[in-house]
């Protein structure tokens, strides 16, 4: 068994463009759900550059699924995050400058606060993930700092261009992932997977859930969301399945 988590932020990220009130970001999270979804992920940036607020509150009303809601290592995104509820927060970095996210967050760096901030959370009875590195020392840090669930981050796989570069990029998350899973942890992965990509990270039977997005939005403009959802769904399954 293999979840799917759907990103929804660059729909919201059409919409801003333009300051419409369209394309709708729950919509597509509804629509997502409905064409096997099991769960809907979205970044609230500090720079609201795709997500707003109104979006995570409204869809957390709605959802039927769950709600995995990245966010940086603010006092503020704490306080939005407890008053939202989500099923699952996600810590990640963030740099306002950045084109996307660009690596998993240092949590030997930001320790303290990333252990605070999980307490704070978890007492509140949110799960949290922490968006890493496939990294065995992050991964120790990850769990000195309390979290259950960890994200491994595959940009690093998904951008390289040489099939040497990625195998090892492969090589490096499937060993993470049974590091962490002997650990204890539930671990998932995601950034930059694609209809290219996604089957050898799926066939790593140690990771529970792929979150995915760009992609998967990209695609949706020629087949339509459902279509798009689906085939990833169809894909990630072939991939856990070794086909
Ligand atoms: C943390 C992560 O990987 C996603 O939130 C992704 O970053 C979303 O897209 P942007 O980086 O463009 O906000
Ligand atoms: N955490 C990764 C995520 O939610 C989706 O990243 P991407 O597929 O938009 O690169």
């Amino acid at each position: 068994m293999i979840f799917l988590g759907v990103n929804i932020d660059h729909v919201a990220t059409l919409r801003q463009a333009r300051g419409t009130r369209y394309p709708s970001p729950i919509e597509a999270a509804l629509v997502a759900e409905s064409a096997g979804a099991d769960l809907i992920t979205l970044h609230l940036r500090e720079d609201r550059r795709h997500i707003q607020d109104e979006d995570v509150r409204v869809m957390k009303q709605v959802l039927k699924t769950r709600m995995n809601l990245e966010m940086a290592l603010t006092q503020e995104m704490v306080e939005n995050a407890l008053a939202v509820g989500p099923e699952d927060v996600c810590l990640v970095p963030e740099k306002r400058e950045e084109l996307t996210t660009e690596g998993g967050l240092d949590v030997i760096r930001y320790f303290d606060s990333v252990r605070d901030t999980t307490k704070v959370l978890s007492d509140a009875g949110i799960r949290v993930s922490i968006f890493i590195d496939a990294d065995k020392a992050q991964i120790e840090a990850a769990r000195d700092a309390g979290a259950g669930v960890i994200e491994l981050h595959t940009g690093r796989y998904a951008d390289a261009h040489h099939a040497l570069e990625r195998d090892a990029e492969l090589t490096r998350i499937r060993d993470a992932a049974v590091y962490a899973s002997h650990l204890g942890f539930v671990i998932n992965a995601g950034h930059g997977l694609s209809y290219h990509n996604v089957k050898p990270i799926a066939a790593i039977a140690e990771i529970a859930e792929l979150n995915i997005g760009h992609a998967l939005v990209s695609h949706a403009l020629f087949v339509g969301f459902p279509a798009a959802v689906r085939e990833m769904k169809a894909l990630m399954v072939e991939g856990r399945q070794g086909l």
